[in-house]
């Protein structure tokens, strides 16, 4: 896994500012919207305290009421008026936060599957499938939850509080400060439990992609678990991890309520203070009624903001963990990507393939996987590449669509280094089968036409001819159109192999590159499909990994690899005649002492 400590270009919040970009005047709307729905929150106090000391409790009470009838009413309109004022004012900014926070949400998730899409390999070794997952869900949404709510906490908090104490100070400075006095504790416990809390948060998110991983590998693997009857292993490895979730949150949460009674004892005494002090200064006559109705009407706005500082600063660490996830998908770059003069190559390579001197390691590999490989493949040649299990034949042929770099020597193409081409015109002209078939939920004739979706339906049937898929294609109920992949029919590996050669010949390339495709087909299907890549109808080289001298024989070159290093490299006659590792493989597979 990458480290914590990654630093990135911009800190968090300037990165989500980034990602308002068209949004931020609204945003900014949105706040004030808050700031203003906050201060209109004082008008009831303030209207009850003039009302109180005007037409209830003053000397002239019962005369104001006489006189200054219209007064009252004009100060309960203004009451009721302002309660609406305040509902439209949340409503629009409450509508403002929604908005942008999807905006942001949507730019973000967006940019992140593109930068996703455009990873090399390293990265996918790297990152596991249930932990990306996790990055572009559940961590994308605590960002959006920070745009959506945490901000307007905050702001309804601090203009709550601000507005409150300003009001209290202008109504009477010595009252305002008696109760005021005890609210900076409070700032420091916050301070104390932001400390606490800040690991528990990333550790939270750790323990949610664990569990995502969990469940995803569980769910892609499902053919093992069931061939193996581990059922209830998985059950069992869920749980384990579903707890461990479980158990993080439910500290994450205890960590608040050990603060929580200081805190609230705090916010309690506030009242407490007021009616002790406000009543000694009534006495005194420091304070009229109205004023102490005012000040007790709003004693919460002081005090809710001290409540909720421990549940902003819990969502703001959310949001941190969270988003430090993202940013490092964000800001992640492949170590292959095209160099700054890459050379554009539009056309059709003509096809030669130089490996001059090669190695190769894995960045966490031990040891090199390839030693000095040198050969050339002319242009449509067939060079099948052969050798026992692990000797780096996937590796080898991984080098040529630059899926990883060499360490040492060159790669060429028609004598241009693989490096100094543009990645997508390198790899569109190359036409892969690999190994591990994956084939899309999309109909057969959507794979078959996943490179080029421009083709044909004819093409589509000719390359699944040349593959020899054509014949249990039309043997299929609904043909091309039947649907594969995860929610479609169930294939058997032969028939996968075979779609995914017709999806690599289909884009017509000038270098076709097949892992061990035909490896799931019988003899006689093989020799179809040998006889089909012989008679293409467009120049092609291929590299052919094979374990089956049926498949190598006709090839121009054979190489035999072991342990990385090229044992032995000719033609089919030239490898009988020495007598070596192929030679033994030849009488192995066919069952004859002496050749
Ligand atoms: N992504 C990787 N990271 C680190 N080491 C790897 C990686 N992929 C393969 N290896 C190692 O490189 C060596 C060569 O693997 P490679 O897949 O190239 O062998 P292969 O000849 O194609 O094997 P097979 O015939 O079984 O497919 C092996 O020892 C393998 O463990």
């Amino acid at each position: 896994m990458k480290s914590n400590t990654k630093q990135f270009p911009k800190n968090k919040i300037a990165w989500l500012w980034e990602n308002m970009e068209g949004k931020r005047a609204l945003y900014f709307v949105g706040i004030l919207g808050t700031v203003l729905y906050n201060i209109l929150q004082l008008t009831i106090p303030y209207f009850s305290g003039k009302i109180v000391d005007l037409f209830l409790t003053g000397e002239n009470a019962a005369t104001n009421l006489q006189v200054h009838r219209d007064l009252l009413y004009r100060l309960l309109f203004a009451m009721v008026g302002f309660t609406f004022l305040r509902v439209i004012v949340v409503y629009g900014s409450c509508m403002i936060y929604e908005t942008v926070s999807q905006s942001v949400l949507y730019r973000v998730r967006n940019y992140l599957y593109d930068k996703l899409q455009r990873q090399d390999m390293t990265f996918y070794s790297t990152y596991r499938t249930g932990d990306l997952m996790t990055r572009q869900t559940g961590d994308l949404d605590a960002v959006r939850h920070m745009v959506a709510w945490v901000v307007r906490m905050v702001v309804e908090s601090f203009s709550l509080f601000a507005a409150a104490a300003v009001f209290f100070l202008y109504t009477n400075w010595k009252l305002a400060l008696c109760v005021l006095v005890i609210s900076p504790f409070v700032f420091w416990i916050i301070y104390l439990f932001r400390n606490r809390v800040a690991p528990m948060h990333a550790a939270l998110r750790e323990k949610l992609a664990q569990m995502n991983t969990c469940a995803q590998e569980n769910i892609s693997g499902n053919r093992v678990v069931k061939a193996f009857a581990r059922e209830d292993y998985e059950i069992e490895k869920f749980d384990r991890a579903n707890t461990d979730y479980a158990e993080t949150n439910k500290a994450t949460g205890m960590v608040w309520l050990k603060f929580f009674p200081i805190v609230e004892s705090i916010a309690n005494l506030m009242p407490v203070v007021l009616l002790a002090v406000g009543g000694v200064f009534m006495i005194r006559g420091q304070l009229t009624m109205g004023d102490y109705v005012a000040f007790s009407g709003l004693i919460w706005a002081i005090a809710n903001p001290m409540r909720q500082m421990g549940n902003i600063m819990n969502e703001f660490q959310r949001f941190s963990a969270a988003s430090k996830k993202v940013m490092e998908l964000y800001y992640s770059e492949p170590k292959i990507r095209d160099e700054e003069n890459a050379v554009s190559h539009p056309e059709r390579f003509e096809g030669k393939i130089e490996f001059d001197n090669v190695s190769f390691q894995y960045e966490d590999g031990d040891l090199p996987v390839l030693h000095n490989i040198s050969f050339t493949a002319h242009p449509n040649e067939t060079v099948a590449i052969m050798g026992e299990t692990g000797c780096g034949k996937t590796s080898l042929i991984n080098l040529i669509p630059r899926f990883y770099e060499p360490t040492e020597g060159q790669i060429r193409i028609d004598g241009i280094p693989v490096e100094q081409l543009k990645l997508y015109d390198l790899r569109k002209q190359i036409g892969l089968a690999t190994q591990d078939v994956l084939l899309y939920s999309d109909t057969i004739e959507g794979n078959i036409a996943y490179g080029d979706d421009s083709i044909k339906m004819n093409e589509v049937v000719k390359f699944a001819r040349y593959s020899a898929a054509a014949d249990f294609i039309s043997k299929m109920p609904e043909g091309y159109d039947t649907l594969v992949g995860e929610r479609g029919v169930g294939l058997s590996g032969g028939q996968k192999q075979r779609i995914s050669l017709a999806r690599a010949l289909a884009i017509r390339p000038s270098v076709l590159i097949l892992d061990d495709t035909t490896s799931a087909v019988d003899m006689e299907t093989e020799k179809q499909i040998q006889q089909s890549l012989r008679e293409l109808d467009f120049p092609c080289t291929k590299i052919v990994i094979a374990q089956r001298i049926s498949t190598t024989k006709t090839a121009d070159k054979i190489i035999v690899l072991q342990n990385g290093y090229i044992e032995e490299m000719g033609t089919h006659e030239e490898l009988m005649e020495k007598k070596g590792y192929y030679y033994e493989l030849v009488k192995l597979q066919t069952g004859v002492d002496e050749l």
